[in-house]
């Protein structure tokens, strides 16, 4: 059996692959001295389509008033029907084909049983056992690594409440999907979001560093935006992302992972990580195992916390959809799709070096494409290089990006009009990054002082282990636009205005 296995094509690749990786050689951090740190992400991409994923039922924006983008299968109303929306398929194959995965030419749809009031049907539609695609590969500019996936699914937005109680992040509340009014005791429940389509991309444990994770999210952020498949918007809950870690001694196996759910912002996804490398450091340190848990992220106080042990995980019961065929895709149809794709990001930045701009100026360019730049949360598409190539059509290159950098090409560029002369419209626009704002920030400073008044005298008693809560409050109200550095200063101006730092 296990002879047969190994002579098949795709497991023979997987096992090349995986000897290939295991010589990433070990790298030294100064934060954690002789330990490695491992990651794997999986990411909940919302599939930028109008209709849901089994229902003709529309997505809803947020904000919406509660219950108008609900049909009765959304309900699960008895006698009701998946029926699988074909642009979904699409733009989940445009994602695969960007990833560089093997579209299977069969998968298949399971139910994730979950028992809570906002999933009425008692199960989530996934494809766990048969995914869409497999084996690709996501190539980080910056540190140089590629990350393999390991699968691309289809599935329906899961609850969020299988993660309370914690703190509910912004978008959680946003999205306002079961909330409870202790008053009347009347629960209220909103499907708006019920159905709504996702991909779910899993990555291989190949990140070794925070920053690392914080550059794949950007970058797959990125690719998705670029081929329409996905906002990306993680202030908006359209991107979030559970992370993977676990920590070894260089040259043995790996530790065990700790899953943190649903972080929304790349600078927390950030923060959970050192917090929970630290926290796995310390009981090894004490000689106690890391047991497997998932947990979740207070943003409040940046720190990880236990939601349930792999002993209390639930059983999702997985079994197979008997309503819904599986999806057979046929090369033709696969290839057309191959033939429509846009030119790729890691394809855009080839050519304009080959056009003879620097990495940097490059990076600029691609980083304002992404919409990172300028924390900008509309649709972006690829509208800082179209602009470039526009202007570069019959001028230099290298003068145009001069001219244009020099005018923070960050908010000219995220302006969608093309028409008007980027000097113009550098005038016009006052969407500075927050960081070069500090009357801004000051205000955010001072909201949050008004919010929490007694952390607020906590630190003005000398107590600066409260200033994080203050800091988080900040970053919270500025939607992970703020720097947290600089929103620490500017709270230890405001409250100790006679301390030294
Ligand atoms: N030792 C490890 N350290 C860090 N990450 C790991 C390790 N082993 C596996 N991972 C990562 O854990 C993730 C596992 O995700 P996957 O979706 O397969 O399963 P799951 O988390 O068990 O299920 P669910 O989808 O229900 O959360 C992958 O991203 C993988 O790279
Ligand atoms: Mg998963
Ligand atoms: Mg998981």
């Amino acid at each position: 059996m296990l002879a047969r296995g190994l002579l098949h094509a795709p497991h023979h690749k997987r096992i090349g692959r995986c000897l290939v990786h295991s010589l990433r050689t070990y790298e030294h951090d100064p934060r954690w001295p002789g330990w490695q740190v491992v990651i794997g992400l999986e990411v909940h991409a919302q599939i930028k389509s109008r209709a849901k994923l089994f229902s003709d039922s529309w997505t809803s924006e947020l904000g919406e008033p509660s219950n108008t983008h609900v049909t009765p299968y959304d309900a699960a109303f008895p006698g009701t029907l998946p029926h699988l929306n074909p642009t979904c398929v699409d733009l989940g194959l445009r994602t695969a084909l960007a990833l560089d995965a093997n579209i299977q030419p069969r998968s298949s749809f399971d139910r994730k049983h979950y028992f809570y009031a906002d999933l009425p049907a008692g199960y989530q539609i996934t494809q766990r056992y048969a995914p869409l695609a497999r084996d690709g590969k996501l190539d980080l500019p910056q540190s140089n690594v590629s990350v393999r996936i390991e699968q691309i699914q289809l599935e329906q937005v899961d609850p969020l409440s299988h993660l309370y109680p914690q703190p509910l992040t912004l978008s959680q509340q946003d999205t306002a999907k079961s909330t409870f009014d202790p008053r009347r005791r009347l629960s209220s429940i909103d499907l708006n979001r019920a159905g709504t389509g996702l991909m779910e991309i899993v990555s291989r444990p190949d990140m070794r560093n925070p920053e690392e994770a914080g550059e794949y999210v950007r970058t797959l952020q990125a690719l998705l935006r670029s081929i329409g498949s996905s906002d990306g918007n993680m202030e908006q809950g359209s991107l979030r992302c559970d992370v993977n870690v676990s920590v070894n001694r260089p040259g043995e196996a790996l530790g065990t992972r700790c899953e943190i759910k649903n972080l929304n912002s790349v600078r927390f996804m950030i923060v959970a990580i050192i917090c929970e490398v630290h926290r796995h450091l310390a009981l090894l340190s004490e000689g106690r195992p890391v047991p497997q848990e998932t947990r979740g992220f207070n943003e409040n106080t940046g720190e990880t916390f236990k939601l349930r042990s792999k002993e209390d995980a639930p059983d999702y019961r997985y079994m197979p959809d008997p309503n819904l065929p599986p999806l057979l895709l046929d090369q033709n149809y696969i290839e057309q799709i191959r033939q429509s794709m846009p030119e790729l990001p890691h394809q855009i930045r080839a050519r304009l070096q080959r056009q003879g701009l620097s990495q940097r100026d490059t990076d600029v360019l691609m980083a304002v494409d992404s919409g990172r730049e300028v924390g900008y949360d509309g649709e972006l598409g690829q509208g800082a290089t179209a602009y470039f190539d526009a202007l570069a059509r019959d001028r230099d290159p290298k003068e145009v990006v001069n001219w244009d950098l020099r005018k923070d090409a960050a908010q000219v560029y995220a302006r969608p009009s093309t028409s008007e002369r980027p000097d113009r419209l550098a005038q016009e626009l006052s969407l500075t990054a927050m960081q070069d704002e500090p009357d801004f920030l000051g205000e955010l400073c001072k909201e949050a002082i008004t919010k929490l008044p007694e952390e607020a005298e906590a630190v003005r008693q000398g107590n600066t282990k409260v200033l994080n809560k203050l800091v988080g409050s900040v970053m919270k109200s500025s939607r992970g636009r703020a720097d947290a550095q600089a929103v620490r200063s500017k709270l230890q101006e405001v409250l100790l205005p006679n301390a030294s730092s």
